[in-house]
């Protein structure tokens, strides 16, 4: 996949392409379900396949209040893209001056002339431009009178429910990873590097890896199954997320304890995938009681994980890529 992050590097003699046009955010099954429509068009109508979006997400320009924390960051998002076999992604660089465009404008010289688009795929909920008033009704109408077929792809949903990045983003807020596999197609994951926290863990008898992340949208504050990968190795794991109250803390931290691990990873990279919520962050009465909250824990995060196996994008349903 090729990516191109500013208009002006669209060569000139792009060859004729199908378009999907969208967020993307999370690369969830709805999404690429729609990706699949794209390259199945492009295989058959020998056409380039693209996928159109934004950087940075439109809302965070326009209303920054609103914006939601992003499941992906900008990296994951493009490896998640480049993994559903599409040639390529145009990356707009979003801002104010852009969004002055009517979505008429923005169709005729971004997917109609730069990208010669033959046929476009939007979902079928999707809207664009001031006033949401790029529909998918909007872009039949006016594609219709330059020979463009918009192809428009119903919602698919998992047990009635539409995959969408919204309820994502609220289970997570919630603590329900679990329930965010079906929809999603993979465990929800964050990578980061390992910094240096206060240097109790190891005095507790369970040293802690303490994650920062560029991750926007972190599961609700609790304690997490969680599986580790560091590099080749994964490894199952226990994490906090939160305040860690018995200590007072004032900024949130990310602490995964590494089941079967000793060693120091200061400066390393992992990427923690969560499994399994297990219980509320508690102020204990004294450090004696967390440490035997947190044992309890580790036996807990032992059984579970004995019947888990970490779900990637390219694990889930791999007949369907
Ligand atoms: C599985 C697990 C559960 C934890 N649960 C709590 C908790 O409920 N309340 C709390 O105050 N700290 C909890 N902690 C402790 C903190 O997350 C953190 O590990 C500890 O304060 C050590 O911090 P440090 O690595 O910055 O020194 C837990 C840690 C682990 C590994
Ligand atoms: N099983 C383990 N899980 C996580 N980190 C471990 C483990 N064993 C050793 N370590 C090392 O110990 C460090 C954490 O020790 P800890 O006392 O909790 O300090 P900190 O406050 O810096 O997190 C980790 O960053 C890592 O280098």
């Amino acid at each position: 996949m090729i990516i191109i992050d500013s208009l002006t590097r669209i060569p000139d003699d792009f060859a004729p392409s199908v378009v999907t046009l969208g967020n993307f955010d999370g690369v969830h099954l709805g999404h690429r379900a729609l990706f699949r429509r794209l390259t199945s068009i492009a295989r058959t109508e020998q056409l380039q396949s693209v996928v159109c979006t934004f950087y940075p997400h439109p809302l965070k320009v326009l209303a920054p209040d609103n914006a939601p924390l992003l499941l992906n960051t900008r990296e994951e998002r493009r490896r998640l893209i480049a993994a559903s076999h599409v040639d390529w992604l145009i990356e707009i660089p979003f801002d104010r001056s852009f969004a002055q465009q009517s979505p008429a404008e923005f169709v005729d010289k971004v997917l109609l002339n730069r990208l010669a688009a033959q046929k476009l795929v939007v979902g079928y909920d999707y809207a664009f431009g001031q006033g949401r008033s790029g529909t998918p009704a909007f872009l039949r109408d006016f594609c219709a009178g330059k020979g463009v077929a918009v192809d428009i792809v119903e919602p698919v949903s998992a047990a009635g429910t539409p995959y969408s990045s919204t309820r994502i983003r609220q289970l997570i807020s919630a603590g329900r990873v679990a329930d965010v596999l079906p929809l999603l197609g993979r465990h929800y994951n964050l990578y980061g590097e390992v910094v240096s926290g206060f240097q109790r863990g190891r005095e507790l008898g369970f040293p802690t890896a303490n994650i920062s992340t560029e991750k926007e949208l972190i599961p609700a504050p609790g304690v997490y199954v969680v599986k580790v990968r560091h590099g080749d190795l994964e490894y199952g794991g226990v994490v906090n997320v939160g305040y860690c109250p018995t200590f007072g803390c004032h900024d949130l931290s990310i602490e995964v304890h590494l089941l079967d691990y000793s060693g120091e990873i200061y400066g390393e990279k992992l990427r923690v995938y969560f499994i399994e919520r297990l219980r509320d962050e508690t102020a204990f009465a004294n450090v004696n009681e967390l440490t035997v909250a947190i044992a309890e824990d580790v036996l807990k995060a032992r059984q579970i994980l004995q019947r888990v196996q970490v779900v990637q994008y390219s694990e889930y349903l791999p007949s369907n890529a």
